[in-house]
């Protein structure tokens, strides 16, 4: 049976040494107790960090056989991983960075390499387990480059990402070295899913700014694949929650609360000790209310519980030094013998007495500066039974999106939040229940097992939309065919694009110049008379004739205006005119002032406007205006305007690549056609193309009619020193090549 394989950094169990031997514990953060829930239906699996250094081997065994009843599988992080790869490059370097924090962020090589092999440790270990049914679904920072890496081992398998913090704007993330190789290892994932819409949002923009993919509706063209990404905000397991409340064992630990308070209210703080939650914030905002309203002395009591987390990382334990001294100065200053302002608990609780917390608390106070999601706000929402208490939600944290009925403010306005803390302890209890129960309904309804439901659909149909695209990598074995297809055929026709097929995409155009590389291969594919080799570009005469009119090379110049036979003249694909480039090029002027780094390319019979140099997002703005402008007025000409990869091109009607290309295609001139091309102007290539031929969409190919689809300008070279190399290993024959019309 299908299973699904999850995979985290920390499993929802954590393993601790006592002077017992290994104890057994839950998990604290809101990714284990999320998932905690759904993970043990279907015979699903997880895979993950049980939270300790365990070497020994024995130990080991004996903590995989715990874990094993319990549908686990541990990964044994060694000493040094921890360090460089959890506490380096996961927890000081992307998780600041991703939470804004880029002061505190350290940039090292020796951390990036250990997070590389980390990644392959767990991908290891996924393989191991992973049949080639069981849909893979990885979470959180610590694995960005899993889905990547199990997408090369497993080409077809289905994988899901969640990352369950922050996703950062752009700014914030080209700061990182590794940014690129970052989202690439997302972008093996068919579904990569945020809690919110922001989150992707930035990933959508950093992935179009930084990889150069485009996306529409949520989806990204990679070269091999389409890859969905959404919003799943997560739930929480409610009923566990609400039964959990409203138990005996909780009724019986609230009794005990309530009568240590001694009629003083409560506001409640849960969370991880990190300099994310706001903390030091909070605890001067309880503060400011104390001094703004002084009637809430003696009257009401901060419980702080705070958990301990990675203390290991320098800011961690700074801010354990910073809140010890905010609480002993605040309990000293406003104490009394019968009261204490702040009750400060540095510790985990168990279950039963954390969910009788959450019902007794009159008001939740969270107040992250940024936090993905945050469930302790959900948490203590299902706990209110009877409906009655205020949660003070920060707009940062990814939860306010969803609650917001709560009272949402700005963690670092510390009077303002003083003043909302009066307002929730003094909110008339019909307030508090008309706001309770509509967060309830909420909460309630899309809990973590409508959230999994819901990205599991939207994964299956991922892979569904993928398939239904209609063109295929070209793998091993397809190139394979291609080869013997070739080796037959005594006539080949190999029609290649040149910039983005051959050379790579350049800033200018006119710095594409063909490498020793290139002109070897090309040099080697024309050296056998049975094939005939022609460069279909966008480039002008002067410059293919300078690049590459030495070789024997047949050309088909400026999309389609000029053509030229090894060894002949160039001449027009038809006559035509020029004089209108004078009405247009004023109009492309204006949108190259209105558009920094773009710039005009003027040729014989066509003009261009380029965009390549522009800022994505403005290039495409600015390219979708001027296109309409031209749209108008090319109206009721013989002019057409192609779109290119950005560019606007303005021309003669009629004429492009693909019309050109068909004087080559006589019905007995070839027995293999091969046609390469990486630019929307391909598409007509190898629409003109008959059905036996091999088109190849080099980059992303959605919405291409090519059949098959390579990554890069690499692949293309590799695929044609191949031909070349069977070449090498036939007898020599010599076959008349037919000519074009
Ligand atoms: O594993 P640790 O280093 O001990 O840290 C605990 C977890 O912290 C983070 O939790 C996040 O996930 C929550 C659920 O989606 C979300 O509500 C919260 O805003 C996040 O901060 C971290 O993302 C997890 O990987 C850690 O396990
Ligand atoms: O003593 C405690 C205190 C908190 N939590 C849990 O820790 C999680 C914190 O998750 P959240 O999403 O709020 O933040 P994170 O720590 O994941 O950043 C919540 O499920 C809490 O119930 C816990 O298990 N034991």
């Amino acid at each position: 049976m299908a299973r699904t394989i999850i995979v985290s950094n920390r499993l929802p169990t954590k393993v601790q040494r006592t002077a017992d031997g290994l104890t057994f514990q839950p998990s604290e953060g809101g990714l284990a107790t999320g998932l905690g829930s759904i993970y043990r239906a279907d015979d699903n699996i997880w895979v993950g960090w049980p939270g300790l250094f365990v070497d020994n081997p024995a130990e080991q065994q004996h903590v995989a056989d715990q874990l094993r009843n319990d549908s686990m599988a541990p990964v044994f992080l060694t000493e040094t991983e921890i360090r460089d790869f959890y506490e380096g490059f996961s927890n000081s370097t992307l998780w600041p960075i991703f939470h804004y924090f880029n002061e505190y962020a350290s940039f090292e090589e020796a951390h990036w390499e250990a997070y590389v092999a980390a990644n392959q440790k767990f991908c290891d270990a996924v393989l191991e387990l992973a049949g080639p049914d069981d849909t893979i679904w990885v979470h959180d920072y610590q694995l960005l480059l899993l889905p990547q890496m199990l997408r090369r081992a497993r080409p077809n398998a289905t994988i899901g990402f969640f990352l369950h913090i922050p996703f950062p704007s752009y700014e914030l993330l080209r700061v990182l070295p590794w940014s690129k190789e970052l989202l690439e290892g997302m972008l093996g994932a068919d579904l990569i899913g945020f809690h919110t819409f922001y989150y992707m949002r930035h990933f959508l923009s950093a992935v179009s700014n930084l990889l150069g993919l485009p996306n529409q509706n949520g989806q990204i063209e990679t070269p091999s694949r389409m890859v969905l990404v959404d919003a799943f905000p997560m739930g929480i397991d409610y009923e566990r929650y609400a039964s959990a409340a409203a138990s005996e064992a909780a009724l019986a630990h609230i009794e005990t609360f309530r009568e240590a308070l001694r009629g003083v209210r409560m506001i409640l703080s849960i969370d991880r000790l990190d300099y994310t939650k706001g903390i030091a914030q909070r605890l001067r905002a309880f503060e400011e209310l104390l001094k703004r309203y002084p009637e809430w002395r003696e009257q009401v009591s901060l419980l702080m519980l705070v958990v301990p987390s990675r203390d290991q990382v320098t800011q961690y334990q700074a801010l354990k030094v910073e809140v010890d001294e905010l609480v002993g100065r605040i309990n000293a200053q406003y104490g009394t013998i019968a009261w204490t302002p702040i009750l400060y608990f540095y510790r985990s609780l168990p279950f039963d007495q954390l969910v009788a917390l959450y019902r007794l608390a009159d008001v939740a106070l969270v107040t992250p500066v940024r936090d993905g999601m945050n469930l302790v706000a959900k948490e203590f929402i299902a706990c209110k039974a009877d409906q009655r208490g205020v949660l003070i939600l920060s707009e940062r944290a990814g939860a306010a999106q969803e609650l917001s009925d709560a009272l949402l403010i700005n963690p670092t306005a510390t009077g303002k939040v003083a003043d909302v803390l009066h307002q929730a302890l003094t909110m008339p209890e019909e307030e508090q229940k008309s706001r309770m129960s509509s967060l309830q309904a909420l909460v309630r309804q899309y809990d973590v097992f409508a959230w999994t439901e819901l990205f599991m659909n939207r994964l299956a149909y991922s892979k569904i939309k993928q398939l239904t695209l209609g063109t295929d990598l070209l793998d091993d074995d397809a190139s394979a065919q291609l080869r013997r297809d070739y080796q037959k055929a005594p006539h080949r026709l190999l029609l290649l694009d040149y910039g983005g097929t051959l050379v790579g995409f350049h800033n200018n155009p006119e710095h594409a110049k063909p490498d020793e590389e290139l002109l070897h291969l090309l040099r080697a594919l024309t050296a056998n008379p049975q094939n005939r080799v022609v460069i279909i570009s966008g480039h002008d005469r002067p410059t293919l004739e300078k690049w590459l009119g030495h070789l024997r090379l047949d050309f088909i110049a400026e999309h389609g205006v000029w053509l030229r036979r090894a060894g002949e003249e160039w001449y027009l694909f038809r006559p035509m005119e020029s004089v209108w480039k004078q009405a247009f090029r004023p109009l492309l002027e204006q949108y190259v002032s209105r558009t920094a780094g773009a710039f005009i390319e003027e040729k014989d019979y066509s003009l261009v406007w380029h965009y390549r140099r522009a800022d994505a997002a403005l290039g495409e703005v600015r390219s979708r205006e001027l296109l309409n402008h031209l749209n108008f007025m090319t109206s009721n000409t013989d002019l057409q305007v192609l779109e290119g990869n950005k560019a606007l091109e303005i021309k003669t009607i009629g004429i492009t690549k693909g019309t050109a290309a068909q004087r080559w295609l006589t019905p007995d001139s070839s027995d293999f056609i091969l046609a390469i091309g990486d630019d929307r102007s391909d598409e007509d290539i190898f629409r003109a193309l008959p059905a036996h031929a091999y088109s190849v969409k080099v980059g992303s190919a959605i919405h291409s009619a090519a059949r098959y689809a390579v990554g890069g300008v690499s692949d293309v070279r590799k695929l044609l020193t191949e031909l070349t190399e069977v070449e090498a290993n036939r007898p020599d024959v010599h076959i008349a090549q037919s000519t074009p019309t």
